[in-house]
């Protein structure tokens, strides 16, 4: 039987971690990139600063965009309250179908709240879907050129407000030049480079976080 990497990386899940252990789900996950095979997870570097902003800004709305196998996901589950909705977004049915799989061996799925579509569609709805008004955090690691459109159809639908924090991957590798320009342009904004590694490699790469600091566009203020 042929599996596709995220089959296999589920597999490797699925022999190597507890279920109900989020934490090792987590370093399943790390020790097959380490040592099998390279996928795209944020990692273990880049996931301990992603860790770290989730608990400063300790959030109760959470968004991420771009699911992948769902290792991010559970990442910020295991940090949030109870309460927190979680709400991630993946395109590709396979990724999203394995990230589920991911998400419960992790013992999170009464936690996620996990949509197959294209962003650029579901950010419209989040308000009326999920009843959410504002995201106090929101995670990029999507396909790289849909971040600047992305983060100004959530400008646009309201749903950024005061003190959101938008953390962004691979903002170097594979990078995210025009939307690097824009978080750092304006004065509405607060932005911060993380400086990191691509995931389970020496190359560069990082994360930038962006915090609004004055009132969301929809405030008129
Ligand atoms: O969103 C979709 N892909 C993941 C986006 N993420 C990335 O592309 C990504 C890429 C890299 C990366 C870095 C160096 C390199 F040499 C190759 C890849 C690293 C990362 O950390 C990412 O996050 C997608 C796909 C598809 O086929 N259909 C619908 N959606
Ligand atoms: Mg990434």
């Amino acid at each position: 039987l042929v599996l596709v990497l995220s089959s296999r990386l589920l597999q490797a899940v699925c022999i190597n971690a507890v279920r109900g252990n989020p934490d090792s789900v987590i370093a399943a996950i790390d020790h097959f990139c380490q040592n099998q095979e390279w996928a795209m997870n944020v990692g273990d570097e880049k996931g301990a600063i992603l860790d770290s902003v989730v608990m400063e800004t300790s959030p109760s709305t959470v968004l991420e965009l771009g699911t992948y196998c769902g290792y991010s996901a559970v990442r910020i589950m295991r940090l949030l309250p109870p309460a927190t909705r979680f709400i991630t977004l993946e395109m590709n049915p396979d990724y999203a179908a394995v990230a589920r799989q991911v998400i419960q061996h992790a013992g999170l799925q009464d936690k996620v709240c996990l949509v197959e579509g294209k962003s650029a569609d579901l950010i419209p709805k989040m308000a009326d879907m999920f009843g959410i008004r504002t995201f106090d955090f929101v995670f990029f690691d999507h396909w790289k050129d849909c971040y600047l459109p992305d983060i100004r159809l959530l400008e646009d639908c309201g749903l950024l407000d005061q003190g959101s924090v938008v953390l962004a991957d691979n903002v170097l590798c594979p990078g995210a030049p025009e939307y690097l320009d824009y978080v750092r342009s304006s004065l509405r904004f607060s932005s911060r480079f993380y400086r990191s590694h691509l995931e389970y490699t020496r190359v560069l790469d990082g994360l930038e976080s962006r915090t609004q600091t004055g009132p969301g566009s929809h405030c008129g203020r």
